[in-house]
Order: structure tokens, then sequence, then C-alpha cells
């Protein structure tokens, strides 16, 4: 337990418990299955759990059913999970076999709910979620497409974004009319979590 580190990422001593178990199956399996790079591994509390918990705190003042698209090593939606915060049933799509065997993992040995649905997106029944949430896993107009098959009429994506953000969402303009908020990333200068909802196709 590091004190510091915990109260800094404002989480609860069970919480952060939960994380460093995680950190630890990520260090075990990465090697075999390539969870996340390498070179971000040594960093993974800055790089990838600050990052994944940063878009579960945009979420605030919303509930219900949270789905994670191509969660791979399980971030942001594993960490949501993890965090436990009432309110929220979390499932993971994920098409990778053995990535999903690992999200399954994680969740069993910290004793964390949720559930893994090892399929591909496109296929997988649509889960009218009140949070949609995908980090590094398509272009916007793209994601926008798994959000009308996947998010409620009234639900909310989530989506981290770099530096590019503004090009992406003039894209996604041709064919897409929505609502977008855009919140300044902690973790990295000039990146944001696009907050999108009111989703149609123009
Ligand atoms: C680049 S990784 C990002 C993983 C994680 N979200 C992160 O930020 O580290 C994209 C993941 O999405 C999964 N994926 C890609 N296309 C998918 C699809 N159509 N259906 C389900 N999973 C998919 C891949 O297997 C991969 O694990």
């Amino acid at each position: 337990m590091n004190p510091a580190l915990a109260s800094s990422l404002n989480v609860s001593r069970e919480t952060f418990e939960r994380l460093e178990h995680y950190v630890a199956l990520l260090h075990k399996w990465n090697p075999k299955i390539n969870l996340v790079s390498r070179g971000t591994l040594q960093d993974v509390w800055e790089r990838h759990i600050r990052d994944s918990l940063q878009v579960f705190e945009a979420a605030e003042g919303l509930t219900g059913a949270w789905v994670d698209l191509g969660s791979g090593g399980g971030l942001p939606g594993l960490v949501v999970a993890l965090a436990q915060r009432p309110g929220f049933s979390v499932t993971l799509v994920e098409s990778d076999q053995r990535k999903a065997a690992f999200l399954r993992t994680v969740l069993r040995e910290t004793g964390s709910t949720g559930t893994v649905i090892a399929e591909r997106i496109e296929a997988t029944e649509p889960q009218s979620a009140a949070v949609l949430s995908a980090r590094a896993l398509a272009a916007l107009p793209q994601l926008l497409g798994f959000c009308e098959r996947h998010l409620a009429q009234e639900g909310v994506a989530l989506l981290p974004k770099g530096i590019t953000w503004k090009n992406e969402v003039a894209e996604a303009q041709k064919s897409f009319s929505f609502h977008c908020e855009a919140i300044k990333s902690c973790t990295q200068e000039g990146a944001v979590i696009l907050r999108i909802r009111e989703i149609s196709r123009v």
C-alpha cells in the first residue's frame, strides 16, 4: 500500500488494493499476451490507471449499465469495475479470448463484479448502455457507429482521444449529429475525454 499514491488517485484503500492486485497480474500476464505495450508497464499507474480513473470521474452524476468496448487489458472498463462504485454494473466486450480470460481472472481474484463478453462488438447483442467507454479502439466515426448499436437513447459515451481529437470530431460530424463536450486530460497535454450524447445520423 502506497498511501500517497492512493490519495493522489482519490480512491479508497479497498479500491487501491484491488488495483494493486490488477497491476501485479498485468505484470505477470503481459509478456505472454501483450495486454499493454511493454514500454508503458513501468509507468502503469500514470499511463493506465490514472488515465482510466479520469474517465470514471467524467461519469460523475451517471449510473446504470457501463459498457466498455475493446477492453484489451481492462482500460478503462476493468478499472471502473474494480472501483465498485454503487449504481454501476460493468460489462467488458473484448473479442480476443486470451485477453477476455485475463479480464475474468482479475474480476475473480479481486472479488469484483462484472461481465466479460468475449465476442466482436458488431456481433454482440445490443447492450443499451447508460455509459459507453472505449479507449484506443477506433476513430470517432466508427465509435459512433458502435454507440448506435450499444448506447441507450439517453446514454453518454466517454471516449478518450489524443491531440488530433478536433479532426476526429469534424470527420464524425459529416455522418452524425451529436452533442460533444471535451474534458481536458490530466495525463496527457492536449488530449481529452469526449463526453458525447444525443447521437443520430445526419
Ligand atoms: C488497441 S487495444 C486497446 C485496449 C484498451 N482499451 C486500452 O486502452 O489499452 C484494442 C482492443 O480492442 C479489441 N478489439 C478490436 N476490435 C474489436 C471488435 N470489433 N470487437 C471486440 N473487440 C475488439 C482488440 O482485441 C484489442 O484488445
